[in-house]
């Protein structure tokens, strides 16, 4: 479970951003007291417009970021005094998957977090290839990551956060520039993920099919959590905020 407890995240305050301090500047304040329970296996489709503070929330899960006040917990322990573990429980599927690639072909990259974990080969290898066959990318384990698609990096780039087992997989706008196929494919994926019992939380601009997919909406504006529901009573709200409803 990743519960958020009145977590408030400003930048531009010293060394995040290298910027002259702009503590007390409203326009610095990127999440307002938030707090949000994500329990285990629950498929969250988290929405909002450009500078809401998607990606700013999700960057708290593991501690990419330290709240300014409130706390985060994984499985009831704050992040703060178990980076590891959040880490272990939380997987992270960043924007621009082809930034984070740190090895040349399929497998080596699949590989690298367990191989850091210190994990007997055999062990490495099982999570490789379990990784790879979820996102049905097994047969294209030696291939160079520079020569797939876009929606083969992505799905790449999840077998990656996967070979970690996390309870959670975070993925923050998983679709940008990819094509419809390719969305479909990435969509299907994840759906088959969080039937197996892994939680997803996905960050997104496009709420196509999402009543389908998620348990729950939740879209922040402005830094604070402005509706949290089932998919579809979320979606007859959206009228109001500077969400699109999907077409
Ligand atoms: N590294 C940073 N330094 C300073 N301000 C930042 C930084 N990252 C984000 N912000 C600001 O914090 C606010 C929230 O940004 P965030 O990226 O979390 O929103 P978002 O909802 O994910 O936006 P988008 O949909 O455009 O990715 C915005 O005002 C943004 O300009």
């Amino acid at each position: 479970m990743i519960e958020t407890r009145g977590l408030t995240h400003r930048y531009g305050d010293g060394a995040a951003s290298g910027a002259a301090s702009t503590r007390g500047d409203d326009a610095a304040v990127a999440l307002r007291e938030v707090s949000l329970t994500v329990p285990d296996g629950e498929f969250l489709v988290l929405a909002g417009a450009n500078g809401s503070g998607k990606s700013t929330l999700v960057r708290h899960f593991n501690g990419l970021l330290t709240p300014d006040e409130g706390e985060v917990l994984v499985d009831g322990t704050p992040v703060a005094d178990d980076l590891v573990a959040a880490r272990s429980r939380v997987g992270m599927v960043f924007q621009e998957p082809r930034d984070c690639f740190v090895a040349a072909t399929v497998a080596r990259d699949v590989a690298f977090g367990p191989e850091n974990l210190g994990l007997a080969r055999a062990e490495v290898d099982r999570r490789v290839d379990e990784a790879l066959t979820a996102v049905n990318m097994a047969d294209r384990a030696s291939e160079r990551i520079d020569r797939l698609s876009g929606g083969e990096q992505e799905r790449v780039a999840i077998a990656g956060a996967l070979a970690m087992e996390p309870a959670h997989l975070v993925l923050d706008e998983p679709f940008t520039g990819l094509d419809e196929p390719a969305r479909e494919s990435v969509l299907a994926h994840l759906r088959a993920l969080h039937r197996d019992g892994t939680g997803v939380v996905l960050v997104t601009h496009d709420l196509r099919d999402v009543a389908a997919v998620a348990d729950r909406l939740v879209v922040l504006d402005d830094g604070r959590v402005v509706v949290d529901a089932a998919p579809d009573a979320a979606l007859d709200r959206l009228d109001d905020l500077a969400v699109r409803r999907p077409d």
